[in-house]
């Protein structure tokens, strides 16, 4: 199925490297900076939404009408057609694109103009910087996001002024939680691991064109335009509004106006570039009334997935693509860790390793893994192909039978969803020790903020387990009562998750 608002990064520079500096970037006094051609400002902006951290020059506060008017304006001036939608503040998403007529099932909508879209091939404002980056072949996402920093600090004099001005100042998603409140609140969830490798990678990124572009081009590439903090905004814009286009050869590009569109789990819609009307569309899956908030899918993804690069979890129980992620590894006493740990490396899997599981079941990959840690040493001439039934690249899924392993991975299982349900719990009854009082207002409304998200996030994650708790349960159960005993493992479990 084709993505929306992706979130992969597209760049073969990554470097591992420790956590952002929590230093905010000096915005205290306006600097006028002077480029080969192009003139930077970086002015000092009002006080930021989120942590006290970091401050963007440009961008707005989302609650603000003012640059959302300015931006329809703007794309009316700039030849996008007449819309059936408005930008309008919404109760889900804060801001959204509502009907303003009715709108029909299969409807097209938006045609945004290609010249109102930005790729990697749109033109910049100073070439001198688009030449510094191409000649380094800087891959797409690294290449945009540059590319919106450097048409953000040049404001009016770019074509983009009032579309960036539109653009939160701080994009909600896990790049702008910091290592502390990452650890408090979400200490149950993998997410939390996959917070810290995307955290990681942007800093890579960054560190990696600073080392091989911008301290060789310094006049280009100032330090108090280019910097740590306006690349996490940049990404985090990136990771929130780009869009794959499946007609267009998977081209990613930022659509202005469509990436009003907020996400809803019960539609299957998504962008794409129509041939016939030369355009960026949308086609409705359902009908919308005048005043109604219209939607689109970001793809497929679970509440934590949306929650890392959207900052938002939706309801409990509404997102039927929903999972979560079970680490799993294999005991350190082991006699056969070696062996076992080669076999996995083999076919590209490590220790610990995660896998997904949904409310409807888990995947076959995940029951070869739990009898790959639990097999004897009898077993090791096994051991290969347990771990290539473990790993993605199996494309049989009728995975491995061993029956005699059987009772022994489903307790492994078990133990592993019941620790993991204990993490949740602690998080989700522990008491929050900390003075609310002690805080100024804005860090006691994000306190809240992060809280809420990581407790619907845990509830929702630990909703699944419980659901796989029970499952696995009563299946040893009835083993151990010898009554399911000559069915194989995995033609049982099929059954019972139907
Ligand atoms: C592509 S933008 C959509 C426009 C955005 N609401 C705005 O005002 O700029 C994606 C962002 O919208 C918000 N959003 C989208 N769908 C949402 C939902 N179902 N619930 C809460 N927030 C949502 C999140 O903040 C997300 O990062």
């Amino acid at each position: 199925m084709a993505q929306t608002f992706c979130q992969v990064l597209h760049s073969s520079q990554f470097h591992q490297i420790p956590f952002p500096p929590t230093r905010p970037a000096d915005f205290s006094s306006p600097v006028v900076l002077r480029r080969t051609r192009c003139s930077v400002s970086a002015t000092p902006s009002n006080a930021p939404s989120g942590s006290d951290t970091r401050v963007i020059p440009w961008g707005c506060e989302i609650e603000s009408p003012e640059s959302a008017s300015a931006l329809q304006r703007w794309l009316s001036a700039s030849g996008l057609p007449t819309q059936k939608l408005e930008i309008q503040r919404v109760d889900v998403g804060e801001r959204g694109l509502v009907a303003l007529k009715n709108i029909r099932k299969g409807e097209k909508l938006l045609f945004v103009p290609p010249s109102l879209v930005i790729t990697a091939d749109s033109e910049w404002s100073c070439p001198e910087v688009e030449n510094a980056l191409k000649r380094n072949s800087v891959p797409d996402w690294p290449l945009l996001a540059t590319y919106l920093i450097s048409e953000a600090s040049l404001k009016s004099s770019s074509r983009w002024n009032s579309y960036i001005s539109a653009l939160p100042r701080q994009p909600y998603s896990l790049l702008y939680w910091t290592p502390s409140e990452l650890d408090t609140y979400l200490v149950a969830s993998q997410i939390r691991e996959r917070a810290i490798e995307r955290i990681t990678n942007v800093i890579g990124t960054y560190n990696d064109l600073r080392l091989r572009i911008f301290s060789k081009h310094q006049e280009l590439f100032p330090e108090e335009v280019f910097n740590i903090d306006t690349f996490l905004w940049s990404f985090g814009i990136l990771f929130s509004r780009l869009v794959r286009l499946p007609s267009m050869d998977g081209k990613v590009a930022l659509v202005p106006w469509a990436d009003m569109l907020n996400h809803s789990s019960e539609v299957e819609t998504f962008l794409d570039y129509d041939k016939s009307s030369q355009g960026i569309v949308y086609m409705t899956d359902r009908s919308y009334q005048p005043g109604e908030q219209v939607f689109i899918s970001y793809g497929k993804k679970s509440n934590g997935e949306l929650l890392l690069s959207y900052g938002f979890v939706p309801k409990d129980g509404t997102n039927p693509n929903d999972s979560v992620e079970l680490s799993l590894s294999l005991n350190k006493s082991d006699k056969c860790y070696k062996e076992k740990m080669e076999a996995l490396r083999k076919h590209g899997l490590s220790t610990p390793q995660r896998f997904p599981m949904q409310i409807t079941g888990w995947p076959v990959e995940m029951i070869a893994y739990s009898c790959l840690v639990v097999s004897p040493p009898n077993m090791s001439r096994q051991f290969e192909e347990m771990a290539a039934a473990a790993s993605s690249n199996n494309t049989s899924k009728t995975g491995i039978k061993y029956p005699e392993l059987e009772e022994q991975a489903l307790q492994f299982l078990l133990d592993c969803c019941e620790s993991s349900i204990s993490k949740y719990t602690k998080f989700l009854e522990g008491s929050d020790a900390s003075d609310l009082a002690a805080l100024s207002a804005k860090q006691a409304n994000r306190k809240s903020l992060l809280k809420k998200l990581a407790t619907d996030l845990c509830t929702s994650e630990r909703r699944i387990l419980y659901r796989a708790q029970s499952i696995v349960r009563r299946r040893l159960r009835d083993m151990r009562s010898g009554e399911l005993r000559a069915l194989t493992l995995f033609n049982g479990f099929g059954k019972l998750f139907k």
